[in-house]
């Protein structure tokens, strides 16, 4: 039984190394939450909340989440003892969606419940691999730059690269990398930009053997794709419109993707996205991991949910040098010949680098019990 005596927030700031550009936003400075749980036995858990500054991935924000965290969950876990982190399951339902601020809690409950237990997270959520497989993301801009940015990626080993596209950036730019990339495992990514009247330009980028586009349609939309994905050989990939496991469901019975990115934030926490990994198995529908550019904490909650054994694509979970000039947490997250070992400590099997942390934190509240 976990007693919580204590919860604090942090507000963090750091900026990537290089801004991140996709169809929707330019992300330079990179802000998130952590989360720091206490429990009566002197146990602590962290977590990590990946919700943007804005709302343009999804609708929540840095603030919202904090909004919710600290005058809604918080108060549900000091009034509550919990068993497992997936009580919050229930404990939370009175609260709707705020994904990712449910899944910054969560995921510090699972590192704070396997930290009793003596385990790694990944052997607590069931993972069976050592090492996953690493992808990498290549965001926009000018297409000698990006064929640079590839090559170097492939040369660090990475087995799956994703680039980023919109409408007028794409079959060029997917022709000019094919034509010097004709083996490697591409995918992209349209992030909502394109509408079904858009549709050719698509079926455009059947001819590139890509592994899947990622959500192409609207970021709420499951018909519409799933009457493109009649119409297209390559396989639809859904990300923003899979919030839940009901999402998941409705959309594998409707035809609307082949393959389904799992995000823990996106769909509010651990036990939710090992549901639908399940669901995904049962119906041979592959999954990855996806990525929200998080700092080291979500970065190992994520190598940890790639140790189960249906996430069988490399997802964009990268070293923490492809974004950060020096990680929240040590060691750094480091891909040797293409993959990222599974880390066996207890807990999320990192910790924290005080030290770093302390210089990005912004501010830093304790929440208090009543
Ligand atoms: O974390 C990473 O390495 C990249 C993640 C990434 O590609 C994305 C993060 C957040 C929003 C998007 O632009 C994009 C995605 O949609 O998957
Ligand atoms: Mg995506």
């Amino acid at each position: 039984m976990m007693q919580i005596t204590k919860i604090t927030l942090y507000l963090v700031e750091q900026t990537l190394k290089t801004p991140f550009i996709s169809s929707l936003e330019r992300v330079e400075e990179r802000e998130s939450i952590l989360i720091k749980i206490k429990d009566a036995e002197g146990f602590e858990g962290w977590g990590e909340v990946v919700a943007f500054s804005s709302p343009w991935y999804t609708e929540e924000t840095v603030k919202t989440c904090w909004h919710i965290i600290e005058d809604f969950l918080a108060p549900i876990l000091y009034r509550n003892t919990i068993e497992h982190p997936s009580d919050t399951i229930d404990l939370f339902k009175g609260i709707k969606r705020n994904q990712m601020a449910k899944s910054g809690v969560e995921t510090a409950l699972w590192d704070l419940y396997s930290k009793r237990n003596g385990m790694s997270l990944a052997r607590a959520i069931g993972g069976t691999r050592t090492r996953i497989a690493s992808g990498v993301v290549v965001g926009i801009s000018e297409v000698n730059e990006m064929i640079n940015t590839i090559d170097k990626y492939v040369n660090e080993g990475y087995k799956r690269i994703k680039i980023k596209i919109k409408p007028g950036n794409d079959y060029h730019i997917v022709k000019s990398i094919r034509d010097r990339f004709p083996d490697l495992p591409l995918m992209v990514d349209a992030n909502s930009s394109y509408s079904l009247e858009q549709i050719d330009s698509l079926k455009a980028l059947d001819s590139f053997g890509l592994m899947m586009i990622e959500q192409p349609l609207e970021s709420d939309d499951i018909v519409d794709h799933a009457k493109v994905q009649k119409h297209l050989h390559t396989p639809i990939c859904l990300d923003e419109s899979i919030v839940t496991y009901e999402d998941a469901r409705k959309a594998i019975e409707l035809g609307s993707c082949k393959i389904i990115n799992i995000k823990v934030g996106r769909v509010g926490g651990l036990t939710e996205a090992i549901r639908i990994q399940n669901l995904c198995k049962e119906n041979n529908i592959p999954v990855w991991c996806g990525g929200m550019l998080e700092m080291g904490v979500s970065r190992a909650v994520n190598i940890a949910l790639a140790s189960l054994d249906h996430f069988s694509i490399p997802g964009d979970v990268s070293a923490s040098a492809r974004y950060w000039e020096e990680d929240i947490t040590v060691p750094e997250v480091k891909v040797v010949d293409g993959y990222i070992d599974v880390p066996e400590k207890p807990g999320i099997g990192f910790d924290l680098n005080m030290k770093r942390l302390k210089a990005v934190t912004k501010y830093k509240k304790e929440i208090l019990s009543n």
